[in-house]
């Protein structure tokens, strides 16, 4: 597909005010992505099949959700290579400035004259100017090439590439190129769309006819929840939209986990003893360890030496760790990774948490996990510093076996069978007073509360339901994304003072990657030192700059205590916290794991109480989970 074709589609869509109408362009952009269907005879050479990709780019991807592949492209680069292709008259300063004023990267794009800069591109990355025109597979190819640039040299060469292919793009193709080079498509298609889309155009469902006008035996719902169930085990949409396309139903039925490819977490609402007995009838109760999700995947190989030392080479050996958001962080866990290797009895994928503890055993708090988690060197010493543990508590994969749609109880046995240590306790009861005692005492021993599971629960990847509760005292923490800040004065006029923090909002059609509502600035609780570890965890994400005054990109987490949640016209999320002050840095959480305008409108007492599903309701993107799709069938 030419790439002038998919900014014109995507252009349709992003105009497009209603559900049905955009999942019916999504249908089409996708059923039009593969090769072109005429004869031999009559094909462009060109032509090759898009839909993976064009399915990806959509959602603003270049990678499946599962892939570790990052772009490693910030805003000042993509802003360089712009200036660059808009002349020698315009600077990365001046694409800031006009940033600052429309507020939008991709509309600054348009603006710029860009094209013909020749003498640059032949430094190396496919400048090309004056070449045929763009194709989405181009587009594809050249991003892969930035996202696995390494050493000396791979900032040269991702600017370059940038440059050459905003160098040969037309106005509406440097919107999206710029928007999918920075992750954000704003076109108005969740991950629901998506889904629905792919149900559609492959599987003959009717999403986009009104509910009361489909036939009595309409599959439709069916339909989709079979692409959701694909996109939950195998997190691609690329690859589901061509399971869908070249194998249908039976193609998608057969998907199944892989290990090694990671899953997205299941996820917890909040939620009391009563709460889960009232529903339940009985619960699961489990200690909630205050630590970083893991989820682990062995697989077992012949020369894998019980007990040897994983420390190796991690990257090719049988056990692999992940973050929440699917990051790999087996090198920053050495000992878990030596743990799985002496415990672990058959292949498996594991969820559990890893904690930090003390030379007793007993746990720490969060912040010295934080100091372990995605660290990519001295490991070797900080693991002398800080010890972490594993504290296993579900089993998605054993020996073959995908146990996703097993009852939590079967899959806590499952669990011990292939882990014979670090598996987490549990009690199994019907009664609300030892459900209680059981949450007593973990918080005496230090933990941040409990968990309860409904016992009969399938495993749902990237889904905060209602089937798992988290139970903990001590509420009043926000996960915020930093969307700002203020330089400081004085001796601290070269570090960030002030901190602008805001939660998401998620557009009407669920999209959770868009806009974001600020709820206060933080400056206390921050030592100096923290005050330069931020300054240059920040420094590379930086949007724009007026003044004293920075925008970010929204990529960083922080966790922020406060006292209330307050209105107010100050901030334009229409509320306030009282005594905001920084706990951490949420290493182990993205932009889009953020705490939402719902959720805070819950928890200042003016959300809808009864529907507690409305919090996070747009937290899931690639799988397309909780969001109100356009079948309304969720
Ligand atoms: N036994 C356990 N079962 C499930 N999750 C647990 C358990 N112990 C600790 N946890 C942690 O608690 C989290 C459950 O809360 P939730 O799904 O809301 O994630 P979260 O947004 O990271 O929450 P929080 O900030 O409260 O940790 C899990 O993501 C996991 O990291």
């Amino acid at each position: 597909m030419e790439f002038a074709t998919f900014a014109e589609r995507a252009d349709a869509m992003a105009a497009e005010e209603g559900d049905l109408a955009t999942v019916a362009l999504v249908a089409e952009t996708l059923a039009a992505a593969g090769p072109d269907a005429s004869p031999e005879a009559d094909r462009d050479p060109t032509d090759s099949d898009d839909l993976a990709i064009v399915a990806r780019f959509l959602r603003g991807a270049v990678f499946p959700g599962w892939d570790g592949r990052k772009l490693s492209v910030g805003p000042s680069l993509c802003h360089e290579a712009l200036a660059r292709a808009a002349g020698a008259n315009v600077t990365a300063d001046d694409v800031e400035d006009r940033l600052a004023e429309t507020g939008e990267i991709g509309a600054v794009a348009a603006q710029l004259d860009l094209g013909g800069q020749t003498g640059l591109a032949a430094f190396g990355g496919g400048g090309d100017a004056g070449a045929d025109d763009l194709t989405v597979r181009e587009v594809y190819e050249e991003l892969v090439a930035v996202a696995e640039a390494t050493g000396d040299g791979s900032e040269s060469f991702r600017l370059d590439t940038l440059f050459g292919l905003f160098n040969r793009a037309t106005p509406s193709e440097a919107t999206y190129l710029a928007r999918l080079v920075l992750g954000e498509m704003r076109i108005g298609v969740g991950g629901g769309a998506l889904r629905d889309a792919t149900a559609e155009a492959f599987l003959g469902a009717s999403v986009t006819t009104p509910t009361e006008e489909r036939d009595e035996d309409d599959r439709t719902d069916e339909l989709v929840a079979l692409v959701e169930r694909a996109l939950q085990v195998t997190n691609d949409h690329g690859r589901v939209a061509e399971l869908a396309r070249d194998e249908g139903e039976a193609g998608l039925r057969d998907v199944s986990l892989a290990v090694g490819r990671p899953v997205r977490s299941m996820l917890a609402q909040a939620g009391t003893v009563a709460d889960a007995m009232d529903a339940w009838g009985s619960a699961v109760a489990e200690t909630k360890y205050d630590g970083a999700r893991v989820q682990i995947h062995y697989e077992e190989r012949a020369d894998d030496n019980e007990g040897a030392d994983g420390a190796g080479d991690p990257d090719d050996g049988p056990v692999s760790i992940y973050s929440r958001n699917m990051e790999d962080v087996t090198a920053a866990l050495p000992e878990l990774v030596e743990h799985v290797r002496a415990h672990a009895t058959a292949p498996a994928i594991l969820d559990g948490e890893a904690v930090a503890v003390d030379d007793d055993g007993e746990p720490l708090p969060f912040q010295a996990i934080l100091r372990r988690f995605r660290r990519k060197y001295d490991v070797d010493r900080m693991r002398e510093e800080v010890r972490v543990e594993l504290r296993a508590f579900d089993c998605l994969h054993a020996a073959g076996d995908d146990l996703l749609d097993a009852p939590l109880t079967e899959r806590h046995d499952r669990l011990r069978e292939v882990l014979d240590e670090g598996v987490s306790e549990v009690l199994v009861s019907d009664d609300a007073a030892e459900v209680e005692a059981f949450e007593a005492e973990a918080l005496a021993a230090g933990h941040e509360g409990v968990m309860l599971k409904r016992p009969d629960s399938t495993y749902d990847p990237g889904n905060r339901g209602k089937e798992w509760l988290k139970r903990k005292p001590d509420v009043e923490t926000l996960d915020l994304v930093v969307t700002g800040a203020e330089w400081g004065e004085g001796r601290r006029a070269e570090l960030f003072g002030t901190f602008e923090v805001s939660v998401r909002v998620a557009d009407e059609s669920g999209d959770a990657s868009g806009e974001h509502a600020v709820v206060g600035k933080v400056a206390t609780g921050i030592t100096d030192e923290e005050l330069a570890d931020l300054t240059d965890l920040l420094e590379p994400h930086v949007r724009s700059e007026s003044g004293q005054t920075v925008t970010f990109a929204p990529e960083v987490v922080f966790e922020v205590g406060y006292e209330e949640i307050q209105t107010s016209p100050t901030y334009d999320s229409g509320y306030a916290l009282r005594f905001p002050r920084f706990l951490a840095v949420r290493e182990d959480k993205g932009a889009d794991d953020a705490d939402t305008l719902t959720r805070l409108r819950r928890l200042a007492g003016d959300g809808d109480d009864g529907a507690d599903g409305g919090d996070d309701s747009a937290d899931a993107d690639e799988s397309g989970d909780g969001e109100r799709d356009a079948t309304g069938a969720e």
